[in-house]
């Protein structure tokens, strides 16, 4: 399978309410015109940071098919499916089938702590539920459960699975999952503050919670990695850092902060959906000088 499609900067794409916290659908497909001008290379559609948890599986079903109504054709669509229920994440997977998706995606099982059996047939329900492409989704800090060798490469015996995106912190599990499954695969990675050390370890390609609201910067940084410019990626990822750093310094929900910052930039998509947290206060002055700092960094390189 040609895998070319899959690499390079893939932003997490963000809920997006209308002023009364509805999904909106004229502002989902604003965003979407939004990163699809900044030359992103597709969409992961409904994952953590599109607050996925926090909707019902009509809204969830909702943002996948206005995404797909703007981009299908013109960028990688990825539909993370994961749901409480295998139930509901099949779902979420034939209709992402039926509406083009590129790919479907998933975090294992929530909640209640999963044995590997449990966590492989969840994953295998979901992935013989389409005949599309599956990205395992491993992300430990937030779901309790942290993917094994083993259980890896059980499931990449499995050749629907095209590849994982890795979220755990030790750049080392991207190196093992990259030496393990070879070249025909992707290895996603997970941690934006680690862009650059994630691909020089062993991943292909990265998807990211803040991408969105720096598109431009990590399309710089990739572009510094691919070009073995190492003294300049390592710059960026420096700027970079700074900005996450200031991005989650504030009281509310890092989504939040986001989202004021696109604020800004004239790309409105509302705020998060509790229990996560508006931004409020003297927070929504830092926002300005937070803006600045991708602004200033975005000049930097640009030149
Ligand atoms: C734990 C978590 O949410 N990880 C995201 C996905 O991998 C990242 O993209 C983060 O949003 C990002 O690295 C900022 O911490
Ligand atoms: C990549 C990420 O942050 C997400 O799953 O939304």
């Amino acid at each position: 399978m040609n895998l070319e499609k899959y690499k390079g900067i893939i932003p997490a794409f963000y809920a997006c309410y209308d002023e009364l916290g509805e999904i909106s659908e004229s502002r989902t497909k604003e965003l979407c015109n939004y990163l699809y001008k900044k030359g992103v290379k597709g969409l992961y559609v409904g994952g953590s940071s599109g607050e996925c948890i926090y909707h019902s599986l009509e809204e969830r079903k909702a943002t996948l098919k206005y995404v797909a109504q703007q981009l299908k054709g013109k960028l990688t669509l990825i539909a993370h499916v994961g749901a409480p229920s295998t139930r509901d994440s099949v779902i979420l997977a034939k209709y992402a089938e039926e509406l083009g998706y590129d790919a479907v995606s998933a975090i294992p099982p929530i909640y209640f702590k999963f044995s590997e059996s449990s966590v492989y047939k969840y994953w295998t329900e979901i992935m013989d539920a389409t005949t599309m492409p599956f990205i395992i989704y491993n992300i430990p800090q937030t779901t309790g459960f942290d993917l094994s060798l083993n259980l890896f490469k059980k499931l990449i015996e499995n050749e629907k699975v095209i590849g994982v995106k890795n979220s755990s912190m030790p750049v080392m599990d991207i190196e093992r999952f990259k030496a393990t499954a070879g070249d025909n695969f992707i290895v996603f990675n997970g941690p934006d503050e680690q862009y650059v050390s994630g691909r020089i370890i062993g991943a292909d390609s990265g998807i990211g919670g803040t991408y969105a609201v720096m598109p431009e910067l990590f399309l710089m940084a990739e572009k510094f990695v691919s070009a073995g410019d190492f003294a300049n990626a390592r710059k960026i990822q420096h700027d970079i850092n700074d900005i996450i750093v200031a991005l989650c310094s504030l009281n509310g929900s890092l989504y939040s902060t986001i989202k004021e910052v696109l604020k800004q930039n004239g790309v409105h998509i509302g705020s998060v959906r509790a229990p996560l947290e508006p931004i409020s206060g003297d927070d929504l002055n830092k926002i300005a000088g937070i803006k600045a700092l991708i602004d200033n960094a975005i000049q930097k390189y640009k030149g």
